[in-house]
């Protein structure tokens, strides 16, 4: 019988310095399941007069070396909570290699190298767990591995970037601008050290690839993905769409069908009817589809210290109790099949689009005939007049991105009207 779960700790910032917090808050609780406390030996850190008020409230040893953690002998599993894809890989390798478990919240590093990090585990014989790395303090990933096994996933739809959603929240409901929501997401320790890859949709894209390959065994690069970011939202755009009865949202989109899948990452108009509308600042929610349940949602955090370490501290108990059960161990996803991609060309969205005419005479009555035209149903329109100008919002049913484009072009010729801007409608 093991006396300690024992782990290392590599990295202690916002996520790292969740994780001793976590495990005294919940001690007694994860104790009575383990049978075994959970005890930190050492945590790898860059400074340790930086860290040393941290290690002091907690009681943890720092080290500046990285041998010490995963050379112990004594370590069971290692934490790896840096960021980065480069040194956090090397760690993460060496660790597996001297068969220590290795738990994560590194999504860069997972969606990039995950399959070769897997392999190296499975050769191990030991767990690579990484809940935390998408949508934060949701069990997302754990709930589509074993609870959604039984069923068959044809859409999912996931504000999975706290930062961004935060950012649109606080530019909606406080008129905050883009630079001060991006400052204040950053202050929370919501967004990562370089902010770039949240708001350009790199990260909740990093997020999809995991999704999808928790949802149908896909294994998707970020070459198989459109990656669209909120950097282009404007404030009139938000309050344009609000009038509309719809909210800008930055959405992961994975629609399956008989041919394949089709994933995409971008700014869309969710409906004020629609469960993902509700989801405000900081909150993440993945919604998903599928022919036994139907539709479900998973809400909750998607960034912040303790949410985030909550879901790194359930993987430290999941490896614990299969220990403590001597279980053969497996792997976090054990889900693969041959990745087949729609081609995007064919992809059909509603569309939510802004026009201006310079009059301020309604020009409604020739949109609605531009679009019978076209044989492209309107939903929703509304016009209100601005310095002289007539601003349209519209919502559409089903077009392409070509028929999106023929439409901008046409529509400027025809009714000199030009097209501000448009977004894809849930
Ligand atoms: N913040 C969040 O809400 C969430 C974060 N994540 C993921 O968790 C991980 C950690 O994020 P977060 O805690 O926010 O990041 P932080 O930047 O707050 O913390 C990272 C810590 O790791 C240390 N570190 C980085 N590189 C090295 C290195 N080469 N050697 C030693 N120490 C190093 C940093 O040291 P120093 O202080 O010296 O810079 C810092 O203390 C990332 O992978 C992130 O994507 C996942 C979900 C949510
Ligand atoms: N920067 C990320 C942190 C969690 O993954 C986010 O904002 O969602
Ligand atoms: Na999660």
């Amino acid at each position: 019988m093991r006396e300690y779960l024992t782990i290392g700790i590599l990295g202690l910032g916002t996520v790292g310095a969740g994780i001793p917090l976590i495990l005294e808050e919940n001690k007694k609780k994860m104790e009575t399941i383990l049978g075994m406390p959970i005890k930190i030996k050492k945590v790898f850190v860059r400074n340790i007069e930086a860290k040393q008020n941290l290690a002091q409230i907690y009681g943890i040893e720092l080290t500046t070396s990285l041998e010490e953690i995963v050379n112990d002998e004594s370590i069971d599993v290692v934490v790896e909570v840096m960021g980065g894809t480069t040194f956090a890989k090397e760690a993460i390798e060496q660790a597996l290699r001297n068969k220590k478990h290795v738990v994560t919240a590194n999504k860069d590093l997972i969606a990039q190298y995950g399959e070769e990090l897997v392999l190296l585990a499975k050769e191990n014989q030991v767990y690579l767990y990484y809940e935390a790395a998408v949508a934060g303090g949701i069990p997302i990933l754990r709930t589509l591995a074993t609870s959604l096994a039984s069923d068959d996933i044809t859409g999912l739809y996931g504000i999975i970037n706290g930062t961004t959603n935060f950012m649109l929240s606080q530019m909606a409901e406080q008129e905050l601008s883009y630079e001060k929501a991006l400052g204040k997401a950053q202050k929370l320790g919501f967004a990562e050290s370089d902010p770039t890859n949240d708001v350009e949709g790199i990260d909740a894209a990093y997020k999809m690839i995991i999704l999808t390959k928790f949802a149908l065994g896909m294994s998707l690069s970020l070459e198989d993905i459109s990656i669209q970011g909120i950097s282009d939202v404007t404030l009139e755009e938000i309050k344009l769409a609000d009038k509309l009865g719809y909210k800008i949202k930055l959405l992961g989109a994975l629609k399956r069908d008989e041919v394949g899948v089709d994933v995409e990452v971008c700014p869309i108009g969710v409906s004020n009817n629609h469960p993902l509308s509700t989801v405000e600042n900081e909150m993440n929610a993945i919604f998903v589809e599928s022919t036994g349940i139907g539709e479900s949602m998973f809400y909750g955090p998607g960034a912040g210290a303790k949410p985030t370490a909550t879901s790194v501290v359930s993987d430290l108990v999941t490896i614990g109790k299969n220990l403590k059960n001597q279980a053969k161990v497996s792997q976090f996803n054990e889900l693969s099949v041959e990745k087949k991609l729609v081609d995007k060309s064919q992809v059909v969205s509603k569309r939510m689009l802004f026009l201006q005419s310079k009059s301020e005479e309604s020009q409604l009555k020739s949109i609605q005939l531009f679009f019978e035209k076209e044989g492209i149903e309107i939903r929703k329109v509304t016009g209100q007049v601005e310095n002289s100008t007539t601003i349209y919002s519209i919502i559409t049913d089903e077009m392409t991105d070509f028929s999106i484009k023929n439409c901008q072009d046409k529509i400027s010729e025809e009714l000199s009207i030009n097209v501000l801007s448009h977004y894809k409608v849930l």
